[in-house]
């Protein structure tokens, strides 16, 4: 019998017991051994089926030797981050769904497992219940990554497909998302871009091998998004999808998190509702796409419990994942070149007068929706100066 423990119990927490139990002979016959959850860490006692394996007292996990893995689904940085060092020091492999604590600390945590001989994993940091970053590290370590991006936040694709599909207001559209258990404890991190800044920081850092910093990353919701925008990107034949984005330079590398345009006839821009969907660019393989649903309890649960198997049957640890924790050489996105969509108030001649050639897309009541030609982010922002800028997003592509 192998005995692992679960730190918080909510939805992902709630998934992991879940998947090990229904699960068990599927996980059984892989490990050669039956796994079971022996301990929960919990701040606030409830009843319901674990209430007897709940504990609310760390070293119940730490001093017990029989616990081999430790799934922390607390999530934040303060507690966890104390009790991923502690188990980690006490000889146990740890498995994460926390991308701001693997974003924030990730190097030195990976640092600390190598060190006690123990691993380090966190599939279900991105993408949810979408394998990537086992892929990206193992089954795509041929290439040179030059560039990873994609629809990586479950609670605003979901918002967006409701508000332009059911015509669902932004409110109701947030609470069905935190209803169904994709947004995080604070859904500002959602709403705000922060948490699939989080996310494309810890996929720049593995497929770029040195530290991207989430402070560093502009990051940019879709809380400042309007509907008319979307609907006369639609009329145009585009989507809008909030994206991350991170890209390998000549002398460094850059990632940023803002809505983009994307041309329907890209795969990404059909990724409706909870799904994600990650695009790796290695320079061999050219594009490689990773589809599945981003988050709620049993797809995110599903990540968890394999890295629990893979910690386990890759005993004492699994070959090398980790990058330098020295941030230098992130650059400004700003730099990085693309066409702009802009809604200004103004006529098509003030749009040309700044722009040059551009391609209209909408005229009507004193405003001007316009695609520009292929620029970088610092000459948008030049050209546009004098206009009344309403809207400005990236176009992908
Ligand atoms: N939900 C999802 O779809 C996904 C979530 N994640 C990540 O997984 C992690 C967990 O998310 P999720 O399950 O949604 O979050 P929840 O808020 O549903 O669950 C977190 C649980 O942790 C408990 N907790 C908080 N602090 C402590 C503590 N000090 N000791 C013990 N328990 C504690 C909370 O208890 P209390 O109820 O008392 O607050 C709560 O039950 C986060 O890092 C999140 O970003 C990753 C992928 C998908
Ligand atoms: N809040 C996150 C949960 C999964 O990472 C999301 O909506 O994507």
């Amino acid at each position: 019998m192998i005995q692992i423990a679960i730190m918080g119990l909510g939805t992902v927490g709630t998934g992991v017991a879940k998947v090990v139990a229904e699960n068990a002979r599927q996980i059984e016959r892989k490990l050669g051994e039956p796994l079971q959850v022996k301990t929960i860490l919990v701040r606030h006692f409830k009843d319901g089926p674990y209430r007897q394996l709940m504990t609310d007292d760390f070293t119940k996990i730490e001093e017990d030797h029989a616990i081999r893995v430790v799934v922390e689904t607390i999530g934040g940085v303060e507690a966890a981050y104390e009790y991923t060092k502690r188990a980690l020091n006490a000889g146990k492999h740890v498995v994460t769904a926390n991308k701001q604590l693997v974003a924030e600390k990730g190097a030195e945590l990976l640092a600390l497992a190598k060190k006690r001989g123990v691993n380090y994993l966190f599939e279900a940091s991105v993408g949810g219940g979408i394998p990537v970053l086992h892929p990206l590290t193992q089954c795509m370590a041929a290439n040179r990554i030059d560039e990873v991006y994609g629809i990586l936040n479950g609670t605003t694709n979901y918002i967006l497909t409701r508000m332009v599909r059911a015509g669902t207001t932004f409110a109701d559209a947030l609470k069905e998302a935190q209803e169904k258990g994709y947004a995080e404890a604070d859904p500002t991190a959602d709403v705000e871009g922060v948490d699939a800044g989080r996310k494309i920081c810890i996929l720049a850092d593995l497929a770029f091998g040195c530290q991207v910093d989430p402070a560093d990353v502009p990051m940019e919701g879709i809380s400042r998004l309007s509907l008319r925008d979307v609907k006369i990107a639609q009329r145009a034949g585009y989507r809008v999808k909030l994206l991350g984005r991170a890209v390998r330079l000549p002398g460094g590398r850059t990632a940023y998190v803002a809505p983009h345009l994307i041309p329907e006839e890209q795969p990404l821009a059909s990724v409706d509702d909870v799904f994600n969907a990650v695009v790796v660019r290695g320079n061999a393989t050219g594009e490689v796409m990773f589809y599945g649903q981003g988050a709620g309890e049993l797809p995110t649960a599903s990540a968890c419990v394999a890295d629990v198997m893979e910690a386990l049957q890759s005993s004492p640890r699994r070959e090398e994942i980790g990058w330098e924790a020295d941030p230098a050489g992130f650059e400004d996105p700003q730099a990085l070149r693309s066409r702009y969509y802009f809604r200004i108030g103004g006529s098509l001649s003030a749009a040309a007068a700044a722009f040059g050639q551009v391609e209209i897309l909408s005229e009507d009541g004193g405003e001007t929706a316009f695609l520009t030609d292929c620029i970088s982010g610092a000459e948008a922002g030049k050209q546009a100066e004098g206009l009344r800028v309403l809207a400005c997003l990236r176009v992908l592509g």
